[in-house]
C-alpha cells in the first residue's frame, strides 16, 4: 500500500491540522515574485531556417536558467486536456481503486517527512483503466518524441559535432502523475521538496493551479503556468554532458490551501546501461573535464541513496572529478 495513499481521503472529510509526518521542520519560505520569469520559447522555428536562433534561445535559456516553458512544441492542446481530465477522473476515483495504481514515489519520504501528494507511475502498470492508459500512453509517446528534439537543440546549442550528434542517447522516457491536494496549512507542508532530476531532462505538463519553484540565483521563484505550454528543466545527466556548462536545476513544489493541483512529468533519460560523460569537444587544456563517465544504472542507485535522505547530497558529487 502507499504510504501516501490515503491523503486524499483525509483532505476530502475536511482534515483541519496537518498530521506530523507532512510537516517539514524546515518549513518552505514564501515564494518570491520572479524578477525576470523563466523564459518562453516557441518551438515552431525548429524546423524552419530560423532553426538556429530557436537552438539559441533554448541554450541561453538553459545556461540562464537551466529552466524554460516551450509553446507551439507539436503536442495537440486536445491531447493535454484530455490527459489532465483523465488524471482529475483517476485521482477522484474511491481509494480501493485508487490504491492498485497509486506508488511510493521513492523520492516522497525525506527523513521522516512525507510529501503533501500522491503518484501514479506508468513504468509497471499494463493495466490501469482504459480511460486513464489511452490517453497517457498516447501523451508519452509524444513527449518522448519532444524531448528526443529538444535533447537535439540543446546538445545543438553546445555546437556539439556531427558525430556527437549522431551518438545521440535519449532512450527512457518515464512517466508520473502527482495530485497535490489542497493544504489545510501550507506554511508546513510540500508537495515535493527539493531536488534535481536525474535524467538529461524533464517535460513537465502542469495545470494553471501553480505551485513549481525554481532556485535562481539564490531566491525560490515562481514558474507561473502558461497555458497550453510544456515545462523543461535540465537534468543531473545533462549538466554532466555539458561539462558543467548547463546545471541541473533545483525545484520544488509548494502546496496551496484550496486548489488540489496535477502534473505529469517524464523524465527523459539515458538507458540503465549506457555512460554519460562530457561532451568531448567541450573539454580541452583550459576546460578540463569537471566531471567523470558514469553508468546511469550506477548513477540512479547513489542518486535515490543520497538525495532524499537528511543530508539532501546533490547526487552529482558520484561524478564529480
Ligand atoms: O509537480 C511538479 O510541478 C514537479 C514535479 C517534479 O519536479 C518531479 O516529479 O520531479
Ligand atoms: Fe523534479
Amino acid at each position: 500500500m502507499a504510504t501516501t495513499g490515503s491523503l486524499k481521503e483525509l483532505v476530502d472529510q475536511g482534515v483541519k491540522s496537518v498530521p506530523s509526518k507532512y510537516v517539514f521542520p524546515s518549513r518552505p519560505n514564501s515564494t518570491f515574485k520572479p524578477l525576470a520569469s523563466p523564459p518562453v520559447i516557441d518551438l515552431a522555428p525548429l524546423d524552419t531556417p530560423e532553426r538556429p536562433l530557436a537552438v539559441a534561445q533554448i541554450g541561453n535559456a538553459c545556461r540562464d536558467y537551466g529552466f524554460f516553458q516551450v509553446i507551439n512544441h507539436g503536442i495537440p492542446p486536445s491531447l493535454l486536456e484530455r490527459l489532465l481530465d483523465a488524471a482529475d477522473k483517476f485521482f477522484s476515483l474511491p481509494i480501493e481503486d485508487r490504491l492498485l495504481f497509486l506508488v511510493d514515489d521513492p523520492r516522497d519520504k525525506r527523513s521522516a517527512c512525507v510529501n503533501w501528494k500522491e503518484t501514479i507511475a506508468f513504468r509497471s502498470i499494463s493495466s490501469a483503466p482504459a480511460f486513464c492508459m489511452e490517453p497517457a500512453l498516447e501523451y508519452k509517446t509524444e513527449a518522448h518524441k519532444l524531448g528526443e528534439r529538444l535533447y537535439g537543440a540543446i546538445v545543438e546549442s553546445l555546437g556539439a559535432t556531427v558525430e556527437e550528434m549522431s551518438k545521440q542517447h535519449v532512450a527512457s522516457c518515464n512517466m508520473m502523475m502527482h495530485y497535490y491536494p489542497p493544504c489545510p496549512d501550507p506554511s508546513l507542508t510540500f508537495g515535493l521538496s527539493e531536488h534535481t532530476d536525474a535524467g538529461f531532462i524533464t517535460v513537465l505538463l502542469q495545470d494553471q493551479v501553480g505551485g513549481l519553484e525554481i532556485l535562481k540565483d539564490g531566491q525560490w521563484i515562481a514558474c507561473d503556468p502558461v497555458p497550453n505550454s510544456l515545462t523543461i528543466n535540465i537534468a543531473d545527466q545533462m549538466e554532466i554532458l555539458s561539462n558543467g556548462q548547463f546545471a541541473s536545476i533545483l525545484h520544488r513544489v509548494v502546496t496551496n490551501g484550496d486548489r488540489p493541483r496535477l502534473s505529469v512529468p517524464c523524465f527523459i533519460g539515458p538507458s540503465l546501461e549506457a555512460t554519460t560523460s562530457p561532451l568531448a569537444h567541450l573539454i580541452g587544456e583550459r576546460n578540463p573535464a569537471l566531471y567523470k563517465a558514469v553508468v546511469y544504472r550506477d548513477y540512479l542507485q547513489h542518486y535515490m541513496k543520497v538525495r532524499f535522505d537528511d543530508t539532501a547530497t546533490d547526487g552529482l558529487d558520484f561524478a564529480r572529478l
